[in-house]
């Protein structure tokens, strides 16, 4: 099994990882966060409570900064490494990499300014941790996290939000299950009124993860004691409060050395008469050990949990990085790549409609099918050819002398008039496929996945594909009005040939010569002209489909994109970064996925060379 080193030290390095690549929790949602599902020791306390002794006393060095007002002001991520006896103690700043500090006192000037450069003069404060590794003889493997102290209110110069802030700061901690809450309370105080029990009893209410810590047993009142709440009577946690005596104000202004501090902690539990029972247990030393021993156990169960929320979160991100594509090439010649690439991907998916892969095409046959035939079904040849208007036109075009044989003007004014009506649905069945193509670019383009990330081109690429589409229009209705006026220019003689003959069957010349000028006359008339027209509209019925077909649709399949394929080529570069313009929102996104995954698998590694070092 890994050793207990390993361990604090693998979350140690994973939580610098964390901090390097801007995971620092309470992202809430936006993005996935590791930096939460560490375990983590979290100083807890209220101003004055005796924390920053704490920590000191802990460590066994004199660092913090100090001072009146809130002074810290990001998290302090202190990690201790305990080295062999003998060497020398020296710190490390995550920041600084390069450079140790054997001078405690330049560790404190360092977090101040470390502290300043993030939060600069408006002391405000700021989430982002700094690190300081302590290693040390003297100290036991432990990590700890400072937090700002709660505080009511704001000293001046620094902003009145800054009370709340804080509070948003350490809930955000002590809130996540992760969190072993370290709470500070002073014993010359009600540990009813003691902020930190406040907090901790409303995120922890069954006291599993939060180490109760009383200082300041040496200031308590001649006569009284803190046995109740050092016992647990007072108020219970599931694990045992510690008593602490750190050093009074005046042992600090007398420079009082920590390690004699220590010392005399030590015998004041080993000589009172009150704590002398507990004397074992008491104690910063004791404290540190005891939180050293948790903080592994709790990594140590922690573990396969936290590799396999790695595992997934690693799948998750790299299936949403697939989703938002590569980032976009920077020099020209890739970026023409990448939009023909895109064009090429659009124009797959409009074909896939066009040829059955995809719904719509069918779209196409209907206008054919349906709203063609029933169309030419619709024209008003009964009225064109009544009785009343065959008499008419045929006395017209006949002028001052009627017609011997067969009203030959007659008939030619009246076929010109009927085919005439010819144009309408010839013009509907362009306009309708027309409306058809244009709906299914529109639809392709929204389904190219591809083409998602770039708005400015899919507006291109629209604008393109509707110009090319009203041009095929333009050609489809030349061609399909060049069918009607053709069958206006010639028209089917055969058709005529036959008529007299089968006229004649009916009966002899002389009755025919009797009704020429009769309603049978007129009525064969317009009849004849009906099933002329009627031979008309079924070949038309046939030939507009083939002409819309091949000046729209064909050429829709086969050139759409053609004229912009050549307007790009001729584009520059900074034109065609235009059209590769990704939505800003969606590259930050993929940045922050791309970082994200980097800190996940880094993690990853870590475990795994943990694992494989037992
Ligand atoms: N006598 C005695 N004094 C203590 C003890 N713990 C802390 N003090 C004193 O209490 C004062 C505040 O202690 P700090 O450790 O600065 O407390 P803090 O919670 O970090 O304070 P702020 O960060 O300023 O809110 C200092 O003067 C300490 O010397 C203790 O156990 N005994």
């Amino acid at each position: 099994m890994a050793t207990m080193e390993s361990l604090i030290g693998l979350v140690n390095r994973i939580q610098r990882a964390c901090t390097v690549l801007g995971d620092h929790g309470g992202d809430h949602g936006a993005l996935p966060t590791l930096w939460e599902a560490l375990p983590s020791v979290v100083v807890v306390g209220g101003q004055s409570s005796g924390k920053s002794s704490v920590l000191e006393s802990i460590v066994g060095r004199d660092f913090l900064p100090r001072g009146s007002g809130i002074v810290t002001r990001r998290p302090l991520v202190l990690q201790l490494q305990k080295t062999e006896s003998g060497l020398q103690e020296y710190a490390e700043f995550l920041h600084l990499p390069k450079k140790r500090f054997t001078d405690f006192s330049m560790v404190r000037n360092e977090i101040q300014d470390e502290t300043d450069r993030l939060t600069g003069k408006s002391k405000q404060i700021s989430p982002v941790p700094i690190h300081l590794s302590i290693y040390s003889p003297n100290v036991v493997n432990l990590t700890l996290i400072d937090l700002p102290g709660l505080t009511k209110v704001a000293v001046e110069g620094q902003p009145e939000s800054i009370v709340r802030d804080i509070e948003i700061m350490v809930r955000s901690y002590v809130e996540k299950p992760n969190c072993i809450i370290l709470a500070i309370t002073p014993a010359n105080q009600d540990i009813a009124t003691s902020d930190s029990i406040k907090l901790a009893r409303e995120v922890d209410p069954s006291g599993e993860r939060t180490f109760g810590v009383l200082t300041k047993l040496d200031l308590m009142d001649k006569g009284t004691n803190a046995i109740d709440v050092l016992e647990g009577r007072s108020y219970r946690l599931q694990h045992p409060w510690v008593g602490i005596v750190n050093r009074s104000q005046a042992d600090i202004n007398k420079n009082v050395d920590m390690i004699f501090a220590r010392r005399k902690e030590r015998e004041f539990f080993a000589t009172s008469p009150d704590y002398g029972h507990l004397a074992g247990k008491m104690g910063s030393e004791y404290l540190a050990k005891l939180l050293s021993k948790h903080l592994e156990s709790v990594i140590r169960a922690r573990i396969p949990d936290i590799t396999s929320l790695i595992n997934k979160t690693i799948d998750e991100l790299e299936a949403e990085l697939n989703h938002l594509g590569r980032p976009v090439a920077a020099d020209a010649g890739a970026q023409l790549y990448t939009i023909l690439e895109l064009c090429r991907a659009f124009d797959r998916i409009f074909k896939e409609h066009l040829e059955g892969g995809r719904p719509g095409g069918a779209r196409i046959y209907g206008i054919f099918d349906n709203q063609l035939p029933a169309a030419l079904r619709k024209l008003p040849f009964d009225r064109h050819l009544s009785l009343q208007n065959v008499k008419k036109v045929v006395s017209e075009a006949d002028g001052y002398q009627p017609h011997l044989i067969a009203p030959e003007q007659g008939y030619r004014r009246l076929i010109d008039g009927a085919l005439n009506y010819f144009r309408g649905p010839a013009e509907a069945s362009v306009d309708a496929v027309h409306y058809i193509l244009k709906d299914l670019v529109r639809k392709s383009i929204g389904e190219t996945q591809e083409l998602k990330r770039f708005p400015t081109l899919q507006v291109e690429i629209r604008a393109a594909a509707g110009e090319a589409l009203e041009r095929f229009r333009e050609d489809g209705k030349k061609t399909t009005l060049r069918l009607v006026d053709m069958e206006s220019s010639y028209l089917t003689v055969d058709f005529f040939r036959r008529l007299p003959q089968e006229a004649e069957k009916g009966g002899n010349q002389a009755a025919n010569a009797a009704d020429r000028y009769t309603e049978g006359h007129y009525r064969r008339i317009g009849s004849n002209v009906s099933s002329y027209v009627g031979m008309v509209s079924e070949t038309l019925r046939n030939t507009i489909p083939k002409a819309v077909v091949h000046c729209q649709v064909r050429e829709a399949k086969r050139s759409l994109l053609d004229h912009f394929y050549t307007q790009v080529g001729k584009k520059e570069a900074n034109q065609l970064a235009q059209l590769l313009d990704e939505d800003p929102a969606q590259m930050e996104r993929r940045q922050q996925c791309t970082r994200r995954l980097e800190l996940y698998k880094s993690a990853r590694d870590e475990i795994d060379s943990v694992s494989w070092s037992r």
